[in-house]
């Protein structure tokens, strides 16, 4: 780190008022600064290193001899390379993470707890959160079809409080006891270590067949939400039911939610598949570009709360994990918000290291009986200490930002020195003692339980389709086709029919329609009637859809702007600026990486615009939308090339935004091919036209454009409508009136 980019880090924390920021300043080493000697380069014991190079050994000085194991400096690079790797995490392995913020509004939710980190609204206070996938290994790719973990870590002053929760609100299973075989089911499959990053495999699908309690969240995972466009646009879910106690002794049930700002938003199939192979660190990396472009991720933080008395009013369990709370009957409050916004300095010590657990909990937060909840509180402390050793806690990232004291002492890896005689209570100096629940010590809410030791689940636990078909009568026709395709898409690739037929028959549980349509694809067992009726009901707050933004935005959207030789660049500087302003990134496409030059620009002058990247160099997959400016020679070069063919038809297949101005616009009309679209075509009208997306003008004034971006689709003008159309996502409308199934792409 340069002295200036120190000091803007420095500035940085203090202007975040980050308490973990300034905890891990003392362990963070800045390699370009030299130690008072001066010294560059030392072995770990410190004695500064002159040759890095050459192992010692016995020579004349013309020829090579044998290399002595004398050499310590060589002895020690090797061995600390050697064991450079620890365990991967067992389940979540490939991850990415960031620090940030957490605040509350006011102290609304003083009702319910009186934990400070959830009422306390002068408080700021710091998180980390990683993100992750859970089937593939560290080294797979990020946008496999797969649930993503949302585990949030916040380091309040009365301990770390841990929410180790995922993108989907349900779990697999209703009891923990039952996670080793789902995960050993959805991982690679032991004989032959297949397939990687993926659930498209017998084992998973015969697990599931056979236990139907996975059924509801099997729908969520198939749907759109397993291949998220962004981290950034996911909802996050705590799953579990936790309690919240108030400070006059009462008890309510919680659940927590995130809900992300930009909204929920994901990749189509076919793109998701592209990209793992094109950039399988797409997730990481549009979260850090975003932090870096000043687009830090923001989620509002909700809480569902049920009263202690109400506990058994519901047709579900609520300690069920297989069930969520509809909103309809457990409205959301939304008490406060994070923002994530700086990357961390170095993947291993921070993202590799950060251990999560959920019996982390904070005074004025508590358990419930929820039996998945109770297992994970066993299992996380227990696998940290496979993965980092039981001194885990005490690493950096995961140290608490407030005092740590007590009695457990020793282990490998101690770093903590504490002095005295004393490490046991009680004891005569009174040194370590236990504080009382008045002065803030932890404690129990006296819970009146009564029962008999015995193996079983509750009788409602016994239900498995109700939530299913909520979800499934809840989603649009267009995430409905996208769930049918992916489950098809999953047992096809089953070769034991017994596999796949019996998931067919499960699946008419859930809904016929469906059931019908996915038994035709893959060979299954097509029914001739339901197994059950379908319950009709639905909850608008299950599709993607509800969370659009409710003001338009394009912000963090990448942009590519393709072009060749001969562009018109008064239109290109003018949209970029314009969609600079309403927060997008713009990436210039062109045939080489370096310069391309506008109309009226000699070639090779080293006047023109610099392309970011050339048409072979990035997809069209990994960006958000995409313009085509005027330009006659630069539009007959573009019709000349399959590539930029190609990108225009593969954003077309994935329903992304297209404008395209002037000659832009006989590109894609002539070339590009797009079926069923609408185009401006009189080349001297600013008159926009928007048709599935694509969005064509014959000219544009450059000078107006700027103000456009403003009032996002508010304006006639064209970046007004194309900003509108980024904004929507994606135009979907497109694929169910089946104009994408004429294209190849
Ligand atoms: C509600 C259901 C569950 C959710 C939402 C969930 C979520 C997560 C998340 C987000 C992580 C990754 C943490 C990280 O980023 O480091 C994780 C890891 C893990 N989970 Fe779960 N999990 C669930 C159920 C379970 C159950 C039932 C068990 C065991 C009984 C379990 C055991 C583990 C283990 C061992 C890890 C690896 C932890 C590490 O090495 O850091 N999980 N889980």
């Amino acid at each position: 780190m340069s002295s200036v980019t120190g000091a803007v880090k420095q500035a940085f924390v203090s202007a975040t008022q980050s308490a973990k920021l300034a905890d891990l300043q003392r362990d963070i080493q800045d390699p370009t600064a030299t130690d008072s000697k001066g010294y560059t380069h030392t072995t770990d014991h410190g004695v500064p290193v002159s040759d890095t190079d050459n192992w010692l050994k016995v020579s004349d000085g013309t020829g090579t001899g044998p290399s002595l194991l004398e050499d310590q400096f060589g002895r020690e690079k090797i061995h600390r390379f050697d064991h450079e790797r620890i365990p991967e995490r067992v389940v979540h392995a490939r991850g990415a993470g960031a620090h940030g913020i957490f605040k509350v509004y006011d102290d609304r939710a003083s009702k319910y707890t009186y934990a400070p980190v959830l009422t306390d609204p002068s408080r700021t206070t710091s998180t980390f959160v990683r993100f992750s996938t859970v089937q593939g290994s560290r080294g797979s790719a990020d946008t496999v079809r797969d649930v993503r973990g949302f585990a949030v870590k916040f380091y309040t002053d009365e301990g770390n409080w841990d929410i180790v929760g995922n993108d989907i609100p349900v779990f697999f299973i209703q009891d923990a006891i039952k996670f080793p075989d789902i995960i050993h089911a959805v991982k690679p499959e032991p004989h032959n270590e297949v397939p990687q990053g993926q659930s498209a495999h017998n084992n998973f699908w015969d697990f599931v067949g056979l236990q139907p309690e996975s059924a509801h969240m099997v729908m969520w995972v198939m749907s759109d939400r397993g291949i998220p466009r962004s981290f950034r646009m996911m909802q996050g879910f705590g799953v579990n039911t936790y309690t919240l106690v108030n400070a006059k002794g009462e008890r309510h049930f919680v659940k927590f939610h995130w809900i992300p700002e930009l909204g929920v938003h994901s990749l189509m199939w076919d793109e998701a598949l592209k990209i793992n192979g094109q950039d399988p660190d797409f997730h990481r990396k549009d979260l850090q570009e975003a932090i870096e472009n000043g687009a830090p991720p923001k989620w509002q933080f909700a809480i569902q709360c049920i009263p202690e008395s109400k506990e058994h009013d519901f047709d579900f369990d609520i300690l069920d994990a297989t069930k969520l709370w509809p909103e309809e009957l457990v409205p959301l409050e939304v008490i406060g918000e994070m923002e994530l916004n700086r990357c961390v300095d170095e993947y291993f010590t921070e993202v590799e290291q950060v251990a999560f657990c959920t019996s982390h909990v904070v005074p004025g937060i508590g358990f419930s009986d929820d039996p998945l909840l109770q297992g994970r509180n066993f299992s996380y402390f227990d696998t940290q200490i496979t993965r980092l050793g039981v001194n885990w806690e005490e690493l950096p990232i995961n140290r608490p930002v407030c005092p740590v004291l007590n009695n457990q002492r020793d282990g490998a890896m101690r770093h903590k020195i504490t002095t005295g005689e004393i490490n046991y209570w009680p004891n005569r100096k009174n040194i370590t003692a236990p504080v009382k629940p008045e002065a803030g010590g932890y404690h129990e809410y006296a819970q009146k339980v009564a029962g008999i030791k015995q193996r079983v689940r509750g009788a409602k636990f016994q239900e498995h389709y109700n939530q299913a078909q909520l979800f499934y009568n809840s989603l649009r026709s267009y995430e409905r086709a996208h769930l049918i395709s992916a489950i098809s898409f999953e047992l096809s690739h089953c070769d034991e029919p017994i596999v796949y037929e019996s998931y067919t028959k499960l699946l008419n549980n859930i809904d016929f329609d469906l059931a019908k349509k996915v038994a035709i694809n893959v060979g299954g067992v097509v029914p001739e009637r339901p197994s059950r009726s379908n319950h009709g009901q639905s909850s608008p707050t299950l599709s993607q859809l509800y969370y659009a933004p409710k003001t338009p935005t394009i912000k963090s959207r990448r942009i590519a702007i393709v072009l060749a030789d001969g562009f018109n660049i008064a239109e290109v500087e003018g949209v970029r600026a314009a969609l600079k302003a309403g927060g997008a990134t713009t990436w210039i496409i062109g045939p080489r990486r370096g310069y391309v030059y506008p109309a009226g620009v000699e070639v090779g002058s080293g006047k023109g615009l610099f392309a970011d990247h050339h048409f072979e160099g990035q997809r069209s997959t990994l960006f958000d939308a995409f313009i085509v400016p005027s330009g006659a020679t630069h539009a007959q070069t573009l019709a000349g090339n399959g590539r930029t063919i190609h990108w225009m038809r593969e954003a077309f297949g994935h329903c992304k935004a297209i404008g395209a101005i002037g000659e832009g616009v006989v590109f894609l009309r002539e070339a590009a091919g797009l079926p069923g679209i609408e185009y401006a075509t009189n080349p001297n009208s600013d008159v926009v036209v928007s048709s599935y997306g694509v969005v064509t003008v014959g000219k544009v004034d450059a000078g107006t454009i700027a103000a456009d971006v403003l009032k996002i689709g508010q304006e006639k003008g064209f970046v007004s409508k194309f900003a509108f159309e980024v904004s929507q996502h994606r135009c979907y409308q497109r694929e169910s009136d089946g104009l994408t199934a004429k294209v190849a792409f």
